[in-house]
């Protein structure tokens, strides 16, 4: 069974999960998703490192640490930086593992601006609307393409 380990990175604003505009994001708070797709990476003997930041430094610092510690997928939702960060695009471009793009929401079905994302020229996929299970998601298809 391959194995490998894998980043999870949260944008913005979602610390704040399962506080507000349940009907947009869900209930669940960030920590529930995290343990979910900790246990999920666990049971298919893969290792899982979650962060969040509001800042976009710390979320480039990141992606530049995941270069050189072995990370070989990155499952990243951008939040407001989707439609804004150039800076967090050129990361992961420099960044040679696999990126898929989480969003708890269908953008493309809310406000015009949230329908465009620097990250996507970027990412190898891309999930929406699906809520949590967005990220399971992502990993599976981490975990199958090894
Ligand atoms: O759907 C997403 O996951 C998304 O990436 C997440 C976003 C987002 C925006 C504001 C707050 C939050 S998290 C949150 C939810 C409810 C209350 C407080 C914070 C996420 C948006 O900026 C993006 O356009 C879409």
């Amino acid at each position: 069974m391959m194995s490998g380990k894998v980043l999870v990175l949260h944008g913005p604003n979602l610390n704040l999960l399962g506080t507000r505009e349940p009907e947009i994001y869900g209930h669940e708070t960030l920590a529930d998703i995290d343990n979910a797709l900790r246990e999920h990476a666990v049971l298919e003997g893969w290792e899982l490192a979650s962060r969040q930041s509001n800042h976009e430094g710390e979320l480039i610092d990141a992606i530049h640490a995941a270069r050189l510690d072995g990370t070989v997928a990155i499952i990243i939702n951008p939040a407001a930086y989707t439609h804004t960060s150039v800076a967090i695009l050129d990361a992961l471009n420099a960044f040679d593992g696999t990126v898929i793009e989480v969003h708890l929401s269908n953008v493309h079905k809310r406000e015009s601006f949230r329908h465009h994302s620097y990250v996507s020229l970027r990412a190898d996929g891309v999930i929406a609307g699906l809520g949590s299970q967005g990220y399971h998601a992502a990993l599976d298809a981490v975990i199958r393409k090894g």
